[in-house]
């Protein structure tokens, strides 16, 4: 619940009582003895419609039993007359409805003392009623009026009016009793009618009271639910409104801080900077009770008025675990890390060797350099590594240097800020590496980073933080990188091409991946799975191992340039010309020469190797594919950034 007391300079804060009970409003009549039996009546009109509660007493007298009826939840709205009603409005703050004296009231009043005596003494609380004079003629009588503040005063008046030889005095119900006491006549100047409408505000102010208490609670209930400390402060800065989670941030020093100046409970939680500018200030982060938070402070504005301002407290352990979560989340989505060590397909030596040395690498967090020509699996082994490591689950992001152009590989790792060049995004981007952040990056084609960038990726390496561009503060990132390349870096570092110090840290832990060519006890198995999916994708009823048997010597001895990307490949076109034969017998593998030229080199006269690129291939592979990079790599059995390294490479 939002906290809230009473002290004795403040009025005491206003919990309608029918807002909890549910029942008939509850009205309390404050009243004294006069009016209080002259009201009787119109009390006893209104059951079934509230319940009242009518109370005695005058001055501090009845502001004390008021409150406490307030505290203790017992009244939605109170009904008074004369100095009482002013008092409470002064002090309580709650609804009050005061029994108004009208002029007809007054009149029949007047008219009534005059009955007694021509003079008449109209005493009221606060002020005179300047149009009395102009009454007094018409009823042709002599009136004389004083205000009163307290009792003594009010009795000083009638000592006054007395020796002037008034005897009738008109007024409120104290008016009337001081009035008698003092040997004067006391005529009470309300009439039931005014009593009736106070009574009828006092209703309307009641059922207001309630729409409002019930926003207030869900209000409430909202604030009492919300993680973050709130704390809010009126124009004087001091503490209105603080939630359980600030209260606990404050300690028991300041249990009761509501009404309290907040520069005096926590300096360094000021509001006072933001009362004075009126500025909105965001996620600033600031330290408090040896903790990192992110803090809002907000002006309060009523009218476009500041009546106050409002401090929020965000844990910045809850936003970086949120960060996390959502990271992890939308990873799930992109950036997922699909294969695992159990999943590859391969059972000669050399494979087996290299699963065994990823498993051992994906106990370290350290870098890892995985090299191999293209398609061999590298890819596939990264997402193992991170999937057998302690970070499996958390976001796998892997990119391939080699696909982008040297600006926007900057962008795309490093992420920018909103402006830092022209076209940039509203709000910036985040970088690679922050979509990274608590996994992996998979840097693929390393080799093909630019040289600007290798220092760059160094210096995060090294620092463990990011610095988005056009950004002047550092992200610190906590990312493992797993690094693949298809070329020579020893090579590319001896003509300058990439950085020895980048490459030191890269290799820290290398793992090579032999070609497809060396490990060919991996063919058959990788074959056959491929070729069962794509059957089984066509919907052909044949048995997979079976029809490819007689193909296996052929596969077994092809080079395989293109390593398993190709393989696949291979399968693929192997599937779809099956598909057309319903039983084994009826195959005619004489015709699939034609399919699969490069297994058939021998047959065809190609060159040896006919799976290389060449010129003609290419071209005829992009032609076939209506000039689609991807679709004509897949029919070359290359990744797309081997065809356009080639393309780069052969100026077509
Ligand atoms: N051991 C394996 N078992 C099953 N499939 C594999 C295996 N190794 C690789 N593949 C498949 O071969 C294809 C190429 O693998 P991957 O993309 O990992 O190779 P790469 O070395 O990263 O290639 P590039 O260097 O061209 O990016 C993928 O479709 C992958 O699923």
């Amino acid at each position: 619940m939002f906290q809230c007391n009473m002290s004795s300079q403040r009025p005491a804060p206003f919990f309608p009582a029918s807002a909890r009970s549910g029942g008939l409003p509850r009205l309390c009549f404050v009243s004294y003895r006069q009016i209080r039996g002259f009201a009787m009546p119109v009390v006893a009109e209104y059951t079934g419609r509230a319940e009242i509660e009518v109370l005695d007493g005058t001055f501090g007298d009845a502001l004390a039993i008021a409150r406490d009826r307030l505290e203790r939840g017992l009244v939605d709205a109170f009904v008074s007359a004369g100095s009482n009603a002013s008092i409470l409005r002064a002090g309580l703050q709650a609804p009050v409805a005061t029994i108004q004296l009208t002029g007809f009231d007054l009149l029949q009043a007047l008219i009534q003392a005059r009955r007694i005596s021509s003079r008449v003494g109209v005493v009221m609380y606060g002020q005179t009623i300047p149009e009395l004079d102009e009454v007094k003629d018409l009823l042709n009588i002599e009136v004389m009026q004083h205000a009163y503040r307290t009792p003594d005063d009010a009795r000083q008046r009638f000592e006054q009016l007395r020796r002037a030889g008034f005897e009738v005095i008109v007024g409120s119900s104290l008016v009337v009793e001081l009035a008698e006491q003092a040997g004067l006549h006391g005529l009470l100047a309300y009439s039931l009618a005014s009593v009736r409408k106070g009574f009828e505000d006092a209703l309307e102010l009641a059922r207001v009271a309630r729409l409002e208490a019930g926003r207030y609670e869900q209000l409430n209930s909202v604030l009492h639910n919300l993680q973050e400390a709130v704390l809010a402060v009126d124009r004087d800065n001091r503490v209105i409104a603080v939630n359980p989670p600030m209260q606990q941030l404050l300690g028991p020093a300041h249990a009761r801080p509501i009404g309290e100046w907040l520069e005096r409970i926590e300096p360094e939680l000021s509001l006072q900077a933001t009362l004075d500018s009126g500025q909105v200030e965001r996620a600033v982060v600031q330290r408090f009770a040896q903790r990192d938070w992110v803090v809002n402070r907000t002006p309060i504005r009523e009218h476009g008025e500041i009546v106050g301002a409002a401090l929020t407290l965000y844990d910045a352990r809850a936003i970086q675990e949120a960060d996390t979560r959502l990271r992890i989340q939308q990873g799930r989505r992109q950036n997922a890390a699909r294969h695992r060590f159990g999943d590859l397909i391969g059972q000669s030596p050399a494979f087996l060797r290299a699963v065994q040395t990823g498993r051992r690498f994906a106990r370290t967090d350290l870098t890892v350099l995985i090299v191999g020509e293209s398609g061999v699996g590298k890819e596939l082994f990264a997402q193992s590594i991170h999937n057998d490591s302690l970070r499996a689950g958390r976001p796998f992001v892997a990119v391939n240097c080699a696909a982008f152009p040297e600006a926007l590989l900057e962008s795309e790792l490093f992420g920018y800020e909103e402006g830092a060049f022209t076209g940039s995004r509203r709000g910036g981007k985040r970088g690679l590496f922050e979509a990274a952040h608590t996994g992996t990056l998979f840097l693929d084609e390393i080799g093909d980073m630019p040289l600007q960038l290798q220092t760059r990726l160094l210096r995060v390496l090294q620092e463990r933080e990011i610095t988005r561009l056009g950004a002047t503060g550092a992200i610190p990132v906590d990312v493992r990188v797993i690094a693949a390349t298809h070329q020579p870096l020893p090579g590319m570092i001896a003509e300058r091409r990439f950085r020895q110090d980048l490459f030191y840290r890269l290799n820290t832990l290398r793992l090579p991946l032999p070609p497809l060519r060396e490990r060919r006890e991996d063919i058959a198995p990788l074959a056959l799975a491929q070729v069962a999916r794509c059957l089984q994708r066509l919907g052909t009823p044949l048995d997979a191992a079976r029809a490819l048997a007689p193909l296996l010597a052929r596969l077994r001895a092809y080079d395989w340039p293109g390593n398993i990307r190709e393989l696949e490949n291979l399968g693929e076109r192997i599937a779809v010309f099956l598909m057309q034969f319903e039983r084994l017998d009826d195959i005619r593998y004489d015709e699939l020469a034609h399919d699969l030229p490069e297994l058939f080199a021998d047959a065809n006269a190609e060159p040896a190797g006919g799976g290389a690129l060449n010129a003609a291939r290419v071209a005829a592979a992009l032609a076939a594919q209506g000039g689609n990079r991807q679709a004509a790599a897949r029919q070359l059995g290359v990744s797309r950034s081997t065809l356009w390294r080639w393309q780069r490479e052969h100026g077509a």
